[in-house]
């Protein structure tokens, strides 16, 4: 690369972009050349004519296939590596309309803008994997620049992966229909806890990895130390590690020759049966389930009989083609590729992700599927208004069918009505959830305190799991005897200074640390056990604010362990709430409870009579708030007769109300649920 940047650095940035799109189709190491040079005439036609108007598929062999996945902890730049790469094959037009570079936001929605959706984009987080397909010609074993028409084009498959904790699930169901990974680490931040995580599940499941140090156009980037604990680390040597800027295109050349040297070809057979596994599914509109496919085996085909095997359901293969980013009709999809089909099926729920799909004539050994997704956290939610009931059923079938990692049952609570019980992958996974169910479906939502599941013994020797609070039996005839709850391994990297504050904030969430050691001399590495119930509730917020945003986290599911858990009912004047109660460890029961009772305190405005707010275990009162009575006039500072003001202030009132909830004769507001969220 040492040609290319010692010309980037004499040119403007415009100017530098094309380059870097002209040069990256021919051999990084080749020769030095001017910017007048024919040869960029010629790629940069490849480039611009890239985006081919019919695809024939059949030129692509496996061996011509590379299918990779880019992972990396949030934020380091997987988004924006992964639109340069498009930019730079042509996938995307550069620049889009924007004065400046792509950033992931703007592509999202130019890819699969009915998967995106307005949250991801406001918190600027991947939410949901997505793929593209980007042909490429590369030349890139030293042979002469003059073969630059000759050289083989390649059909890669970019699958961009999410960056928080959350999905992680989604990070190993893509890195499923991969040969190798790029795994991007910040040149200033270094490895985190979700590089950890994120290497080890590449690296177990075999893949080729690249290391790409990026952002090195930040003043403060320090490769070499970077590299140094990529070797410490994962045994990665520094001279395979790739340094890029996605932000201003420096080193990007490298990255897809490096891709197709060093990722092995999808080595599925040609001639054997079909076998495709299904990576993915989203709901259109217009054209009903999508799939996302990999074609482990064999050849599919439009019109095309396939059956699963999962369900052993049949269909008939309406649509095929690749994601170029757009849905692009090929007509056949071969082995080693990736695309989508549309065959008919009516739910996202009948598309199982890790399900084998394969010719109805043929029956199949099926691929190895994935893990199922795991709910790791529970909530009730319920319409503010509890005759929205209808069009809160409604809105969530509509987020369910394109996000089917999400699990719905109905249930009942004798304060809020009907509603549902969500299982979500985690935390924020949950916040996106309610975001998008109030910004697309303008529903309003009470939401329960989340839970983890737990598994309770009672007396009668039966064992249950625990979802909810409220299936605690109240019978005193079946006393539990024994619960167990949910734990996950941490893995908390951070710099050493903050290392007493985050041992005490383990402690307190009842942490057993596992490990302590150092990625290098300014930063620790921390495993620790611990309860998921304590990290699902601001966990993350809290490890952020005491280590002044440095530190990083990761977790993985672990074993159930033993522990004295509680059920803490919340009474409001006399009458207990089942959608606020809880359960938690007795240890902490006594000041979660004090917490909660002064946070209903602050949000219950005060009404006509007095309010008494008791949390209780069993029938015993571990706390206890008053709010004295008054009666609120809206119409109280609203002298003289002005009707059209007091008719607009009582409106407001009623707009209000609807966002209460009364429960026995005291009105909750909306937010006071919010708020319960958050006490840990
Ligand atoms: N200076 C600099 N900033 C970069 C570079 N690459 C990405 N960024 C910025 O870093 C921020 C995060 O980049 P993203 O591409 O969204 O990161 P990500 O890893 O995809 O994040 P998630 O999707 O949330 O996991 C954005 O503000 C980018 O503009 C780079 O090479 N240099």
């Amino acid at each position: 690369m040492g040609s290319l940047c010692r010309a980037s650095k004499t040119l403007k940035s415009q100017k530098y972009l094309s380059l870097l799109h002209t040069y990256s189709n021919f051999p990084p190491f080749s020769s030095t050349f001017t910017l007048n040079d024919s040869r960029l005439g010629v790629a940069h036609d490849f480039c611009s004519n890239s985006r081919q108007n019919s695809i024939d598929l059949a030129q692509y062999s496996p061996e011509r296939i590379r299918n990779f996945s880019i992972i990396a902890h949030v934020d380091h730049g997987k988004s924006t590596l992964a639109d340069r790469l498009l930019e730079l094959t042509g996938t995307i037009k550069r620049g889009h309309g924007q004065p400046q570079y792509l950033d992931k936001l703007q592509v999202s929605s130019y890819w699969f803008s009915a998967v995106l959706s307005g949250v991801e984009r406001e918190r600027g987080i991947t939410v949901k994997a997505q793929t593209a397909t980007m042909f490429y010609k590369c030349n890139h074993n030293g042979a002469n620049i003059k073969d630059a028409d000759q050289a083989p084009t390649y059909l890669l498959n970019l699958i961009d992966t999410p960056g928080h904790v959350d999905f992680s699930y989604e990070v190993s169901r893509s890195l499923a229909a991969c040969q190798g990974a790029l795994l991007v680490v910040d040149a200033v931040q270094g490895v985190q806890a979700q590089t950890v995580a994120n290497f080890y599940l590449a690296f177990e499941s075999n893949l080729a990895i690249i290391p790409v140090i990026n952002k090195i156009d930040q003043p403060t980037a320090d490769p070499e130390r970077v590299k140094a604990q990529l070797k410490s680390m994962f045994d990665l040597e520094p001279s395979d590690c790739l340094l890029t800027s996605a932000k201003t295109g420096l080193g990007l050349e490298q990255v897809l020759p490096s891709v197709i040297d060093r990722i092995p070809p999808p080595s599925g057979n040609t001639s054997s049966p079909l076998r495709m596994l299904l990576l993915d599914s989203y709901y259109d509109e217009y054209k009903g389930v999508i799939c996302h496919v990999a074609i482990v085996d064999g050849v599919l085909r439009k019109g095309d009989k396939i059956s699963s095997a999962a369900t052993g359901h049949t269909y008939e293969v309406a649509d095929i083609g690749i994601m170029h980013p757009e849905l692009t009709p090929t007509g056949v999809l071969l082995t080693g590729q990736v695309g989508y089909i549309v065959s008919g099926m009516r739910s996202t729920k009948e598309a199982r992700v890790g399900d084998t799909l394969h010719h109805s004539r043929f029956s199949v050994e099926p691929l190895p599927g994935f893990k199922p997704a795991k709910h790791m956290v529970f909530s009730g939610l319920y319409p503010a208004d509890g005759s929205d009931f209808d069009a809160l059923n409604h809105a969530i079938e509509r987020l369910t069918c394109n996000d089917a990692s999400v699990s719905v049952t109905k249930e009942s609570s004798s304060a809020l009505g009907l509603g549902f019980r969500c299982g979500f992958l985690g935390l924020l996974h949950m916040d996106v959830f309610h975001q998008r169910l109030e910004q697309e479906h303008g529903a309003h939502v009470i939401s329960t305190v989340p839970t983890v599941p737990y598994i309770f013994e009672y007396s009668d020797g039966s064992k249950a799991q625990v979802q909810n609070p409220a299936m605690l039996p109240s019978n005193p005839n079946k006393r539990v005897t024994a619960s167990w709850e949910p734990t996950v391994i941490a893995t908390i990297i951070i710099p050493s200074e903050y290392v007493g504050p985050v041992i005490t904030l383990c402690s307190e969430r009842r942490g057993q640390q596992l490990e302590y050691s150092f990625v290098d001399s300014q930063r620790a590495f921390m495993k620790y056990r611990l309860p998921l119930r304590e990290i699902v509730v601001d966990f993350y917020n809290e490890l952020k604010s005491i280590t002044s945003g440095y530190a990083s986290f990761d977790y993985e599911d672990s074993d159930y362990q033993e522990s004295d858990l509680v059920k803490l009912d919340i009474v409001l004047n006399g009458q207990s709430v089942d959608a606020m109660a809880t359960i938690v460890h007795k240890l902490k029961a006594q000041r979660v409870g004090r917490e909660l009772v002064e946070k209903l305190k602050k949000f219950i405005d005060r009404q006509m009579f007095e309010i008494t707010i008791q949390a209780a275990i069993g029938a015993k009162v571990i706390a206890r708030e008053t709010i004295s009575a008054m009666r609120k006039n809206v119409l109280a500072k609203c002298y003289g007769g002005d009707v059209t003001r007091k008719r607009k202030l009582l409106e407001k009132q009623k707009e209000g109300k609807k966002r209460m909830k009364r429960i026995g004769s005291v009105d909750i507001p909306q937010e006071a649920f919010h708020e319960l969220l958050r006490v840990s």
